[in-house]
C-alpha cells in the first residue's frame, strides 16, 4: 500500500540562516500512530508545519496521498487536522461556532450533528454555547482538538497535546486517539511524555538537531535496543566483586550492597539461574532480587546523548 505521507530529503533553513531540518526522509503509513520524539528545538514543529503547508521547505518534497503539499496545498490540507500547541482564535466566539467555522474553512458543508458528536466525544457539549474566554485552559485545549476534527480529516497531527494538561484530560485525549485509530485515522503526535509514546505509538521517530536519528516500529526498537537489569541486594556489603564472577558483566552499586547485572532481552535461558548459583558459590548471601527493563525513555536518552 502506498504511504499516506511521503517525506523526501526534506530540509528547512529559516531566513536567519538556522537549519531546523536537514535532509529528512521517511514514510507514514495509513492508519498508524507515529510518535515523534526529540528535545526542545529538535525540529518537530517545523516538520509538522511543512507537512501541513504552513511553512515552506527549503529543499526536498512532501506528498500527502500522492499530492505535493506546496503545489497542491488545498487538496493536502483538506486531508489533515492539526492540533497546534497554542490556541489562536476569537475568544468571544462560542465553542460550537468556532468548531463549525473551522469546518467551513476547509470547504465542507455545515454538519451540526457531526460537530455536536465531536463536542460530546471531547466532553465539551455542555459548553457548546459558552464563549472561549469562559473556558478553562484544559477545555480550550479540547476546543483545539474539536477544531482539528471538524472537517473529518484522514490524518491528525497532535503537537504536544498533553503538555501542561491535567491527568483527566490526558486520559480523555488518549482514549480519543484510540477511538480515532479504530476509525482508520492516521495519527502523528509529538510528546515529551515518552512513556505515553511507549504506550500508544505503533512506530517511533526520533529527531535531534534537525536530523532524523531513527524511525522504527516501537516493539522492534524495544527488542533491539532494550536491555534488562537484574539487581541483587546483598545481605552484607562487599569491597570488590569476587574473581569467580568475572565472566558475568556485573557492577557493584549502593555502597557495595548491590550487584547489578545488565543483559540483553534475548539472553538465553538459564543464564540468571547460573549467575545466582555462582553468587551462592562465592559465599555471598542476598536478601532480594529485582529486575528492570529499559524503557523507551532510556533508549531515547542514550540515542540523543550519542548524537550530541
Ligand atoms: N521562524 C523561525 N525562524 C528562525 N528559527 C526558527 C523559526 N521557527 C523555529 N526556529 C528554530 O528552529 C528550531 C526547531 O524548532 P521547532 O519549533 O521545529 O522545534 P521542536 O522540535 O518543535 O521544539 P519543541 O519541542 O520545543 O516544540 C529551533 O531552534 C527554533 O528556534
Amino acid at each position: 500500500m502506498a504511504p499516506i505521507i511521503s517525506i523526501n530529503s526534506l530540509s528547512k533553513t529559516y531566513s536567519n540562516g538556522f537549519t531546523a531540518l536537514d535532509n529528512v526522509s521517511f514514510d507514514i503509513e495509513e492508519g498508524e500512530i507515529l510518535a515523534l520524539l526529540g528535545p526542545n528545538g529538535a525540529g518537530k514543529t517545523t516538520l509538522i508545519s511543512i507537512i501541513c503547508g504552513i511553512t515552506n521547505p527549503s529543499g526536498g518534497q512532501v506528498t500527502v496521498s500522492g499530492h505535493d503539499v506546496v503545489t497542491e496545498f488545498r487538496k493536502t490540507r483538506g486531508e489533515i487536522g492539526l492540533v497546534p500547541q497554542e490556541l489562536t482564535t476569537d475568544m468571544f466566539e462560542t465553542v460550537f461556532n468556532t468548531v463549525s467555522f473551522s469546518r467551513g474553512l476547509h470547504g465542507k458543508k455545515p454538519d451540526p450533528a457531526y460537530i455536536d458528536q465531536v463536542l460530546k466525544d471531547l466532553s465539551l457539549f455542555e459548553k457548546r454555547d459558552n464563549t472561549l474566554r469562559e473556558l478553562s485552559g484544559g477545555m480550550k485545549r479540547r476546543v483545539l482538538i474539536a477544531k482539528a476534527l471538524s472537517h473529518q480529516p484522514r490524518i491528525l497531527f497532535l503537537d504536544e497535546p498533553t503538555a501542561g494538561v491535567d491527568v483527566a484530560l490526558r486520559k480523555d485525549m488518549w482514549q480519543l486517539v484510540e477511538r480515532l485509530r479504530k476509525t482508520g485515522v492516521t495519527i502523528i503526535l509529538t510528546t515529551h511524555y515518552i512513556e505515553e509514546a511507549q504506550g500508544i505509538a505503533d512506530r517511533v521517530g526520533i529527531i535531534n538537531r534537525g536530523k532524523l536519528l531513527l524511525v522504527e516500529e516501537k516493539n522492534a526498537l524495544m527488542r533491539k535496543l532494550g536491555r534488562k537489569q537484574l539487581t541483587i541486594e546483598l545481605l552484607e556489603p562487599i569491597d570488590a566483586i569476587p574473581k569467580s564472577l568475572d565472566s558475568y558483566s556485573l557492577t557493584l552499586g549502593e555502597g557495595g550492597k548491590e550487584l547489578v547485572y545488565d543483559y540483553d532481552l534475548g539472553s538465553g535461558d538459564g543464564e540468571i539461574a547460573r549467575l545466582l548459583l555462582a553468587i551462592d558459590s562465592a559465599n555471598l548471601r542476598f536478601e532480594d532480587v529485582s529486575t528492570r527493563q529499559t524503557s523507551l525513555e532510556d533508549i531515547f536518552v542514550s540515542l540523543i546523548g550519542e548524537a550530541a
